[in-house]
């Protein structure tokens, strides 16, 4: 029983949604919405996202981060941004919490830099932004398994994921299918390398600090590392552990929900440290992989706050907001 393995992040069992529209859909609707708002995380299990394609994914992933520097640079990310395709190799990218100054920014940069590397990718279709790939002879194979991922993905998302936020949030069941009709989503593999105990225990090096995602809501698959904590609804700047579960996919809201949902919804702060020693450690914190998938409005999309999430007693917050133009501004703050 996984939900015994859980920590105390919430479990929303898939199992029975079918389509939607059966009154049990309308309960696991209404505990995913309670989740989204009392922590903002919660572990999805039994979502019909095959674990054998997971496993293939991060497989994958391995293989693309083992390659020669050289190859992988063949795929760069470009400096906006903005345009997060490609490879970022260590250093490159730094997470933030909200900061837009470029001088603090290089500050936060300078004193902890997040020890990753990271390849992006998204939709084929994007009316925005092309994939940037690695040529297909350096690793064939690759990118049609990532596509087949994303597709998977975003499968899950639009036919079972916004469907029962929907449902938990009072609204029509296909309420958010048109605002994500174009997928225009981020599958992310993510490589924090291995490295002394020591660099991560002194501060010269961290994974990934504490931030919370942009736009709509994440799927975060992790492999069995550990490391992912996220900051307790009860107490702030406490962290609690995210461990690895077999079989369940971590999901999170986003910044981009919370604002569209007058801050119904919680996008909570997390952050991935490295797992501490165990005894018989050889003093190496090893490698961890995971692979985040970014669900995004169409950027083209004005949205206001969401029906049901103000009244007289609760004024709306926000005003109406283009959902490129935020994602951008908080894209073009990482690099
Ligand atoms: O690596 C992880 O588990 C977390 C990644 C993450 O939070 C992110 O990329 O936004
Ligand atoms: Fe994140």
């Amino acid at each position: 029983m996984p939900g015994a393995l859980l920590s105390a992040l919430p479990t929303i069992d898939f199992a029975n949604f079918g389509d939607g529209t059966s009154e049990e859909a309308r309960e696991i609707g209404q505990k995913f919405f309670a989740a989204c708002r009392d922590v903002g995380f919660a572990y999805l299990i039994n979502t019909g996202i095959p674990q054998d394609n997971v496993d293939e994914m991060f497989v994958w992933s391995a293989k693309f981060f083992r390659l020669p520097m050289q190859t992988k640079m063949k795929a760069p990310h470009p400096p906006e941004g903005s345009k997060h395709r490609g490879y970022s190799g260590i250093g490159v990218e730094q997470v933030s919490q909200m900061v837009f100054d470029p001088t603090e920014l290089a500050a936060i940069r300078a004193k902890s830099p997040d020890f990753k590397e990271s390849f992006d990718i998204g939709s084929p279709t994007s009316p925005s932004v092309e994939n940037i790939w690695i040529p297909d002879e350096d690793l064939p194979g690759f990118k049609a398994y990532c596509m087949q991922f994303f597709e998977i993905c975003k499968a899950f998302e639009m036919n079972k994921l916004l469907p029962a936020l929907a449902i938990g949030l009072g609204l029509e069941r296909d309420f958010f299918a048109e605002y994500h009709s174009l997928g225009d989503n981020q599958l992310r593999l993510l490589h924090y390398p291995e490295a002394e105990a020591e660099v991560f225990e002194s501060g010269k090096k961290g994974r990934i600090g504490a931030h919370t995602d942009f736009s709509t809501g994440t799927l975060l698959f992790q492999d069995d590392c550990g490391g992912l904590e996220v900051e307790s609804p009860h107490q702030p700047g406490v962290f609690i552990p995210a461990p690895p579960v077999p079989g369940a996919i971590v999901f999170n809201i986003g910044d981009f929900l919370m604002r569209w949902s007058n801050d119904t919804l919680k996008s909570t702060l997390h952050r991935v440290r490295a797992p501490p020693r165990k005894e018989g450690d050889s003093g190496m914190t090893r490698e961890r992989f995971s692979i985040p998938y970014f669900m995004s409005a169409n950027k083209e999309m004005i949205i206001d706050c969401l029906p049901g999430c103000y009244g007289p007693d609760k004024p709306k917050k926000y005003e109406p907001i283009n959902a490129g133009e935020y994602v951008n501004m908080r894209l073009n703050a990482t690099y």
